[in-house]
């Protein structure tokens, strides 16, 4: 079998067995980074690059592992966004996936897939009774306290709706979440509620957060206290990641921008073309299995080059990278009939040709 690199230093091998395959895989890591990320006049170091983004997917990619991720989302009006996310993270690798949604959303939900595990935990005001409040939202908290520290990663905010009691009890898991130093992709209403509560994320080094354009108009309102500048629109986001305290950002869009203050990466890879609803779903369900095995593999990497790279930012780049892949690859089937659902069923394809499992 021949193995390419697709390393942007032109990288080939040839390769028959799985030992070969391992010590191309080590070549490639160290095809990694470089010196050619420095842009020099300015502390951004800047790089669009999507080789560098499949490279880092490859790196960071471990034999089939255990992963558990929790995807904190789904209400009355929303229980795609949630499903959409939990299934992308199992399609990907993750060996379990969790919801934890309102009581209304979870038989929909659960009728979706046998394979989610699905916690009708949440509650919306409309439910209760003002004298329950505090009653019921400590019952929300210990659910969940229950299974919080068998999480890689935490996903909130996929359909989760914009109740006020509901997103309070959402903020009081996230700072659990938080003490117990479990990574927290932040993404749809979960940025509803980081917006008016920064301090939720705010020096939270292992949270991401992913705005698409409505979101990330609302971020840099909120924390930059102006409007979006597209010319700037490297340096905007780094300062953004940076006023929040060193969180990653991955602003999506034509193409996706990703900073933890420090760096800039950018991912540009053509996808598709259809923006139907639940894309960023898809993302922010994947981010999170990519973040938890980018953490691993930082944690284990020895003179790996990839490991002088914020894992978080690693953990966007393959996100972002693989969606991108399975949305073209979608697209040309599918045609203007593409649903996300299309997309998911060809995420495990688009990673097989990235990264084969061994
Ligand atoms: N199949 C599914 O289940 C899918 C469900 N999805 C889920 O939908 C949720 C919203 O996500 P989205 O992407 O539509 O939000 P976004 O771009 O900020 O807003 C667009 C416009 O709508 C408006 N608006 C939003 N919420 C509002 C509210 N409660 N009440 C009033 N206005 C509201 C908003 O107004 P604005 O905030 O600007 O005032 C803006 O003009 C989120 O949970 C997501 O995960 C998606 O993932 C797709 C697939
Ligand atoms: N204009 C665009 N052209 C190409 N790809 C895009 C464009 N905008 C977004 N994307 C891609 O689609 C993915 C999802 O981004 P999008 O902005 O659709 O998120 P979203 O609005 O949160 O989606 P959702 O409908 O799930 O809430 C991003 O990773 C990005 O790669
Ligand atoms: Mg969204």
């Amino acid at each position: 079998m021949l193995l390419t690199c697709g390393c942007a230093k032109g990288c080939m091998l040839a390769s028959s067995s799985s030992v070969l395959r391992r010590q191309h895989f080590l070549v490639r890591s160290l095809c990694l980074g470089g010196g050619g990320n420095r842009k020099g006049l300015n502390d951004i170091r800047s790089m669009a690059c999507d080789s560098e983004a499949e490279n880092v997917l490859r790196a960071i990619a471990p034999p089939l592992d255990q992963r558990k991720v929790a995807i904190v989302g789904g209400c009355r009006e929303y229980t795609g966004a949630p499903y959409f996310a939990a299934i992308s993270a199992l399609k990907i690798g993750a060996d379990l996936s969790h919801v934890f949604c309102t009581k209304d959303a979870a038989p929909v939900i659960k009728s979706y897939s046998p394979e989610l595990i699905v916690h009708p935990v949440l509650e919306e005001s409309y439910n209760i009774k003002d004298e329950e409040k505090e009653r019921i939202s400590g019952k929300v908290l210990a659910e969940i306290d229950k299974w919080l520290e068998r999480f890689d990663c935490l996903v909130v905010g996929p359909g989760l709706g914009r109740d006020p009691f509901l997103l309070g009890c959402v903020g009081q898991i996230m700072s659990h979440a938080r003490q117990r130093n479990v990574p927290i992709v932040v993404d749809g209403d979960g940025l509803f509620l980081i917006t008016d509560n920064p301090d939720l994320v705010s020096g939270y080094q292992l949270a991401v957060l992913t705005p698409n354009i409505n979101e990330y108009k609302r971020l840099v309102k909120k924390v930059l206290n102006c409007e979006v500048n597209d010319q700037d629109a490297h340096q905007e986001l780094q300062l953004l990641a940076k006023q929040i305290g060193g969180v990653t950002i991955m602003r999506k869009g034509k193409s996706d921008l990703i900073s933890d203050g420090d760096i800039v990466k950018s991912v540009s890879q053509y996808g598709s073309p259809r923006r139907c609803g639940g894309q960023g779903d898809i993302l922010s369900g994947s981010v999170a299995v990519f973040v938890s095995w980018a953490h691993q593999h930082s944690s284990g990497a020895g003179v790996d080059s990839t490991s002088q790279m914020n894992p978080t930012v690693m953990g966007c780049m393959a996100g972002s990278i693989l969606l991108r892949k399975a949305a073209l690859l979608a697209f040309a089937s599918k045609r203007r009939s593409t649903l996300t659902s299309d997309i998911i069923e060809l995420l495990g394809r688009s990673l097989e040709e990235i990264s084969p499992a061994c």
